[in-house]
């Protein structure tokens, strides 16, 4: 009997149920606080046309903190921009908070520049207005805005716990020159967190540091994360993040392509174990992407086999079968 679902000539009572089926279905991403489907950015230059984003899918959920991996050029800074309200997609949906950036007014833009998000860059310097002390800078974001829910002294209280948190206490009268590159970047995520955001982005926040100084800034966004319920999206080209954070999605040519899953698991002897899996990821058409790795390690070119098994899918090189293209 053929599936009422599937039936080509359905009946009434058949389009009843796919409507019923389809409306039970949940919209995609309806409790993330990131939603980005088929997201597309193009770049137009002289004539010549960049597809940064082609077609990027992306979950992100409220309390996450999670990396984005990706070689130079992939679109990772573009995403960020993007997310940040810096930047408007040429096509698809970004939408975080519910609040869809590709059709926001540039009044509710600037609004979620300034409220909705927190941004640290790279360049230390460019994070701190360097003649304000670290706690002059945190406090600034909360002066500025507002109707802000720290006001008087409660906001100098703010800078001083946020610093504490942050493990940057002792930069509190310091001015930006008088900190090392890693109290700088920490002193940016309290920056950031100052008004409280539904988001904290970071775009390569450790690029400027050394190993060990960077560890510590990657703890302070950690604590931020734990003792805050912060939501953390960190841009990085270095692939050694993925052992300081719970997931790493790696982009590729504008999409993301995989993703990697840490549980720090305890056993039934109390003792503490990391696992980490990889996952592909799926777009919303279906598509996968084999990482490069795998295409390579086999020589898949054009084209591959594919049998379905019960539980999993296999993919095979297209040799000696004889059939042509
Ligand atoms: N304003 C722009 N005008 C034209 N092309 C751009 C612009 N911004 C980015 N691109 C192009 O879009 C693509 C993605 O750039 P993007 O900066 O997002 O990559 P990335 O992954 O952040 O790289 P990196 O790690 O080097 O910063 C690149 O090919 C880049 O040259």
């Amino acid at each position: 009997m053929t599936d009422p679902a599937l039936a080509t000539d359905p009946t009434l009572a058949d389009l009843e149920r796919r409507a019923m089926a389809h409306r039970d279905t949940p919209a995609h991403g309806v409790d993330a606080l990131v939603v980005c489907d088929r997201l597309v950015r193009i770049f137009s230059e002289d004539g010549v046309e960049v597809q940064a984003l082609q077609g990027l899918d992306l979950l992100v959920r409220e309390g996450e903190l999670m990396a984005l991996v990706g070689a130079s050029g992939s679109g990772k800074s573009t995403l960020m921009n993007i997310l940040a309200g810096l930047d408007v997609p040429s096509a698809g949906t970004a939408r975080v908070g519910g609040h869809d950036l590709l059709t926001m007014s540039a009044r509710d833009r600037l609004r979620h520049r300034r409220d909705v998000v927190g941004f640290v860059r790279q360049q230390t310097a460019r994070n701190l207005l360097p003649f304000l002390t670290a706690a002059q800078n945190v406090a600034l974001p909360m002066q500025l805005r507002g109707g802000s829910r720290f006001a008087g002294r409660r906001q100098a209280e703010r800078a001083g716990e946020l610093l504490a948190m942050l493990d940057a206490a002792e930069c509190h009268d310091r001015l930006p020159r008088q900190m090392s590159g890693g109290q700088q970047q920490r002193v940016a995520i309290a920056v950031a967190l100052a008004n409280s955001p539904s988001l904290l982005l970071a775009d390569e926040p450790t690029g400027e540091l050394d190993a060990a100084t960077g560890e510590q800034v990657f703890a302070a966004f950690r604590r931020a994360n734990e003792e805050l319920g912060a939501t953390i999206m960190i841009v990085t080209h270095d692939q050694a993040v993925a052992a300081e954070v719970e997931r790493t999605v790696a982009i590729r040519d504008g999409r993301t392509s995989s993703e990697v899953v840490r549980r720090t698991e305890i056993g039934e002897d109390g003792r503490e174990s990391v696992t980490a899996r990889e996952f592909v990821t799926l777009d919303r058409a279906g598509r996968l992407q084999l990482p490069a790795a795998y295409t390579a390690a086999l020589g898949l070119r054009d084209r591959a086999l594919l049998e379905l098994e019960q539980d999993h899918v296999k993919v095979r090189p297209d040799r000696d079968t004889g059939e042509g293209h």
